[in-house]
């Protein structure tokens, strides 16, 4: 997952066309919503997905239909029973995770057999909740032991993927299941406040515990982290960590020292492993992972367009609607995202609108034709958001 610092983004359609072109962009592309992952990750700070009216439930019903003319392509649910505890389940019903992405449908299975797994897939490709199901899948929330580890390059990504953890391990507790612990996770990030994580630590060990390689080596070398009963673990983003040679030698030490990967399953997940079959050789040789580890390698993704153009067009502050508008109108884009940079505080004090709102306003009253605008906030709700968009133009909007 990566991020940028994106405030609020708006979603444009064209209303009157939207129907028909949507719905055939989305019969004819496996997976489009994956697309809109991958730009949301990208641009926005908090994964903010998003949702056209009626696009997911033409998405669901895509899928379904497939699955069902494929002979039965099985559901999430399907792939996780007897792995994932069920409240974990109900809650990845609950955020509408129903149908597996590629790289889940097959890195799954692998990893609920017990393999250990080199994750090779694009960005937002869905590789952040297949190593997350397994960890739910392993870890005991009865144990007061860090169980999970998940090692990211930088405190952003770590933010996020603790957010997805914290996510599944609000999972209501029902029937039987009533006296369960919840699962606890920690984000132990470069930046953050080592303390009081050292004292959280040390009274009641988290169950999972995402971390940069700086903090995690502090604490594990002060023997406030203790990983013995470590049963996954994941480095993320790996191809970075092993880039920079500032973090490659505690990463190695943590591969070795710290745990033996005969104790426990390990997952190294990228985008890019350029030399993958170098790098599993390396796993074996170096005792990173066991001998059975497996190179899954999805690269399904609808490919970038052939060229992409970019304009730069600076104006005054006054024009900038009247700018944003004419492009708008040659472009004549069936969806796009205008990015909008966050009000000031200057601008909020002397009572003005929210840039957004100002947007939304003229582009009602000046487009000529019909538009359909929504705006996306980031304290919308995971449902609200979590569904799908194919877009062809982004607008950066800022001052
Ligand atoms: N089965 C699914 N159904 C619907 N949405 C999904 C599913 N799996 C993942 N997603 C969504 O897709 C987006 C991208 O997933 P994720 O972050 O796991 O990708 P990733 O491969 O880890 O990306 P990166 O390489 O950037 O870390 C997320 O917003 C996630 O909520």
């Amino acid at each position: 997952m990566a991020s940028n610092s994106a405030s609020q983004i708006l979603a444009i359609t064209k209303t009157a066309p939207y129907s028909k072109p949507m719905a055939s962009r989305f019969l004819q592309s496996r997976r489009p919503y994956l697309n809109l992952c991958c730009l949301s990750q990208k641009f926005s700070n908090d994964n903010a997905l998003f949702c056209l009216p009626n696009s997911k439930s033409f998405l669901l019903a895509k899928e379904l239909e497939e699955r069902n003319s494929n002979n039965h392509s099985p559901t999430l649910r399907e792939i996780c029973l007897d792995h994932v505890p069920g409240n974990v389940l109900r809650r990845l019903e609950e955020v509408g995770y129903l149908v597996p992405t590629d790289v889940q449908k097959e890195a799954l299975p692998v990893l609920f057999s017990g393999n250990d797994c080199i994750l090779h897939a694009q960005t937002g490709s869905g590789k952040t909740l297949t190593y997350l199901l397994l960890i739910y899948s392993q870890i005991n929330p009865k144990k007061s032991a860090v169980q999970a580890l998940i090692v990211v390059p930088t405190r952003e990504l770590g933010m996020q993927i603790t957010k997805v953890a914290r996510m599944l391990a609000a999972a209501r507790h029902m029937g039987p299941e009533l006296e369960q612990k919840s699962y606890t996770v920690m984000a132990l990030l470069d930046g953050g406040m080592l303390r009081r994580h050292k004292s959280w630590l040390k009274a009641e060990p988290p169950a999972i515990v995402v971390a940069t390689i700086g903090s995690l080596s502090q604490l594990l070398e002060k023997q406030i982290l203790k990983l013995d009963s470590l049963r996954v673990l994941v480095v993320d983003e790996v191809d970075f960590l092993f880039k920079s040679s500032k973090q490659v030698s505690s990463l190695r030490k943590l591969l070795t020292s710290y745990s033996s990967c005969n104790n426990r399953q390990t997952v190294f997940a990228s985008a890019s492993i350029l030399q993958h079959r170098r790098f599993r050789h390396d796993c074996i040789q170096q005792k990173w992972t066991k001998g059975d580890v497996v190179h899954v390698h999805v690269n399904r993704i609808m490919p970038m367009p052939a060229c992409l153009y970019h304009r730069f067009v600076i104006c005054g502050r006054k024009a900038k609607h009247q700018v944003l508008l004419s492009l708008l109108q040659s472009d004549l884009p069936e969806s796009g995202i205008i990015f909008v940079g966050e009000q000031s505080e200057k601008s909020k004090k002397s009572g003005q609108a929210p840039s957004t709102t100002a947007v939304i306003d003229f582009l009602r009253a000046s487009y000529e034709g019909s538009l359909d605008i929504l705006l996306l906030e980031e304290d919308m709700n995971f449902n609200s958001r979590a569904a799908s968009l194919t877009v062809n133009v982004l607008y950066f909007f800022y001052d």
